[in-house]
């Protein structure tokens, strides 16, 4: 099979995308992984499959018929993949880089104040573009699985990194899809951490997790002179290993932060937040309604054909 390609990337978390129209492409774990693969393949942290939401209702992902039922416009869904085959709820890097895409290929035009709804298994995302270029996503509800009490305790989990004398404590957030933060006190451990191996967390997550470590870097006046806050962050991403970035764990990097700065609260913390990865930068935003926005970057950076 002969399968046409695109390459894009969001603050240098890289995709392979590829347009399935007419829905009927069932990429096998298999084929994902070799896509994925930067020595025998094209390479990237995942593989986005954009095809018709009604297809995958029709295949049997019931979190396609909920999308479609919350938002008959969301015709087109994020199929997103893992570079080691297994699949995701949520990509928020790659939402930018699929509305990119989408732009591309004429599905939709952004300019001009438009929004396009599109379908993830985390459900509904919304994205529209700024006069920046950037595009922003309204990413939905977060939650702490730990409640109020790991709100304010800070922590409801350990992260061990390889190297480190003992585990760390840590704050589980859900951003439609796991991340576990663990803070670190200054720029030089982050940098310092050996991110080559899986952390192991604990209690060890049933569905797995993306660990980020981050260091708070204070705060500054954002772009509307309302106080912004700021972040490193390094990211283990499940699925993959270590990546550039990771728009989700860009979230939940500040959402942790930002728990931890007002004890669980919220209360006298900033809204806005950047968060500095290695590959750039990207900003998150409170919205009301306990939904939370992410914006940045999306490149298209060349297609090709490759034999499956
Ligand atoms: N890089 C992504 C997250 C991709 C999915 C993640 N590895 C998972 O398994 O949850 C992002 O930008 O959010």
């Amino acid at each position: 099979m002969t399968l046409r390609f695109t390459k894009g990337h969001g603050t240098h978390n890289d995709f392979v995308l590829v347009a399935d129209t007419r829905g009927d492409l069932d990429l096998t774990p298999e084929q994902v992984r070799r896509l994925a693969d930067r020595r025998g393949g094209i390479g990237g942290d995942g593989v986005i499959r954009l095809a018709p939401t009604a297809a995958l209702a029709r295949a049997g992902e019931t979190v396609a018929d909920e999308v479609l039922a919350a938002e008959p416009g969301a015709i087109w869904f994020m199929d997103y993949r893992n570079a080691d085959g297994s699949v995701a709820e949520m990509c928020g890097n790659g939402v930018r880089v699929f509305t990119a895409f989408a732009e591309e290929l004429g599905l939709v035009d952004l300019a001009g104040g438009g929004e396009l709804a599109l379908g993830t298994r985390a459900g509904v995302r919304r994205v529209r573009r700024e006069e920046s270029g950037w595009y922003a996503v309204d990413m939905g509800p977060w939650f702490l699985p730990g409640g109020e009490e790991a709100a304010a305790a800070g922590a409801d989990a350990k992260v061990m990194v390889h190297g480190w004398p003992a585990p760390r404590p840590a704050l589980s957030v859900d951003v439609g899809n796991p991340h576990t933060v663990v803070a670190l006190p200054q720029a030089a451990e982050l940098g310092a951490a050996d991110l080559t191996r899986q952390p192991a967390v604990e209690p060890v997550p049933p569905h797995g997790t993306n660990v980020e470590l981050v260091v708070p870097l204070g705060e500054e006046t954002g772009p509307d002179g309302e106080p912004a806050g700021r972040v490193r962050m390094r990211v283990h991403e499940r699925g993959v290993g270590e990546t550039q970035s990771c728009g989700t764990g860009a979230c939940a990097a500040a959402l942790a932060v930002r728990t931890w700065a007002s004890g669980g609260t919220g209360a006298g913390a900033p809204d806005t937040w950047f968060v500095e990865v290695p590959g750039g930068e990207v900003r998150v935003r409170l919205l009301p309604g306990g939904h939370v926005e992410l914006a940045g970057p999306a490149e298209l950076v060349y297609s090709g054909e490759i034999e499956l």
